[in-house]
């Protein structure tokens, strides 16, 4: 794989230093926890088995490389890292206002107004915009990977699935040989592709107590989430940047509609719908459904943004009046987290466990750990529209 730009220079973390708030996620590949740093800063730690499946250790390498290139106000920055015989771990800016899914899970009938919509997938597509600038495919864009952060702007995380590419066309492996490879590799990928009862769970919650969202629910698989999987992937045609356009309409056909446009019952469903399925579109054609079609669309060759990048999408007719250049400006995002919303309490962290040495080997031992952990209820939403002039 090759690397990005060199490492900026970066803190060193002491892991017996670090103490733990409480758990903040957790994901395919690591847990995260909320770290407190001085007494003010907040730190979000994501850290990882590195022998928890066989490339966990590669991956979190290409994490923490890639995260070290960044600097943009709509991406992470590395804040540190740390490496012990069992464990790497790596630090970046907490984000309290938790995901884009669970905060439109908080809206009335799980969808945001068009105006909401354009507010934060301006914002998005500035993070690609910015990532694909630097050679870097994200791959892995769905609303659990946008956070909020304090100020409201969004970020995105999750970046080992993102690749660097360094031609516009990158032939890459096919579904069936990624199956295969990880099949060959480790035991983890033994699982079926589909439940045993032929669904994927996607639990809708009735509130928002007690729900994860990046508990296993729509999370990564070898392929990144089926639902947001662009037709040259499943196809094994080619891998270019295309891809985050693809991911890009399903996210916002999801955040106007509520739920994902290809979604089957289960995985060769999907695969089968992103590949034939035209995306339905209920009422009138506006200039947002007419932006969701054009990236919606099969051939990448075709795609909104496959030759102009993301100016070109910048150009449609739903960003027109958008201020690029001060969006970082906006002062009142549609949603602000409140300041005390209860994240900064110590959380029972689990029977015994002090420190995430002692996380990690509770996790090897059959001991059920606490699942993932709460979103605030207490969060405000508020409709001001105030974001719309930016
Ligand atoms: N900066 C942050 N601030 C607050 N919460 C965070 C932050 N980064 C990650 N999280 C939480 O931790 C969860 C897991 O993080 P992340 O997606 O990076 O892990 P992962 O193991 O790569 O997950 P996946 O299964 O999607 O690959 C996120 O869904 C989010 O809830």
């Amino acid at each position: 794989m090759d690397s990005p730009t060199p490492p900026n220079t970066q803190q060193n973390l002491n892991l017996n230093n670090l103490k733990p708030l409480k758990i903040l996620g957790k994901g395919a590949m690591g847990t995260v926890f909320l770290i407190q740093q001085n007494n003010t800063t907040n730190m979000a730690l994501k850290v990882v088995d590195k022998s928890s499946t066989h490339d966990a250790e590669r991956r979190a390498h290409w994490e923490i490389q890639v995260l070290s290139t960044l600097a943009h106000p709509f991406l992470p920055s590395l804040l540190g890292s740390f490496e012990t015989a069992q464990l790497l771990g790596w630090a970046v800016p907490y984000c309290p206002g938790g995901d884009l899914n669970v905060l439109r899970y908080h809206q009335t009938d799980h969808v945001f107004s068009t105006t909401v919509i354009r507010f934060y997938i301006a914002e998005i597509l500035c993070a690609l915009d910015h990532l694909h600038t630097m050679g870097i495919a994200y791959r892995d864009l769905k609303p659990e990977n946008v956070l909020i952060q304090q100020s409201g702007h969004v970020t995105l995380t999750d970046f080992d699935l993102s690749r660097k590419l360094s031609h516009k066309t990158v032939k890459i492996e096919t579904v069936d040989d990624r199956i295969n490879e990880s099949r060959r590799k480790t035991r983890r990928w033994r699982v079926p592709l589909t439940e045993p009862n032929g669904k994927i769970a996607r639990v809708i919650p009735v509130s928002r107590r007690g729900v994860s969202f990046s508990d296993g629910e729509r999370s990564n698989s070898f392929v990144g989430t089926a639902e947001y999987v662009a037709p040259e992937v499943i196809r094994g045609d080619g891998h270019e940047f295309a891809v985050d356009w693809w991911a890009f309409g399903v996210l916002t056909y999801e955040m106007l509609y509520g739920k994902t446009p290809f979604k089957g019952k289960n995985k060769k469903e999907t695969f089968r719908n992103v590949l034939f399925k035209s995306p339905e579109f209920v009422g009138r054609k506006t200039a947002l459904t007419d932006l969701i079609e054009r990236l919606l669309e099969k051939d990448p060759l075709k795609r909104l943004g496959y030759g102009g990048g993301a100016s070109e999408i910048k150009e449609h007719e739903f960003f027109r009046g958008v201020k690029w250049e001060i969006l970082t400006e906006v002062v009142r995002p549609p949603f602000i987290p409140s300041k005390d919303d209860g994240y900064l309490t110590v959380d029972k962290f689990g029977e015994g466990i002090v420190n995430i040495s002692d996380y990690f080997e509770k996790l090897k031992s059959p001991v059920v750990l606490p699942s993932s952990p709460l979103r605030s209820p207490s969060s405000e939403f508020r409709d001001s529209v105030s974001f719309d002039e930016f």
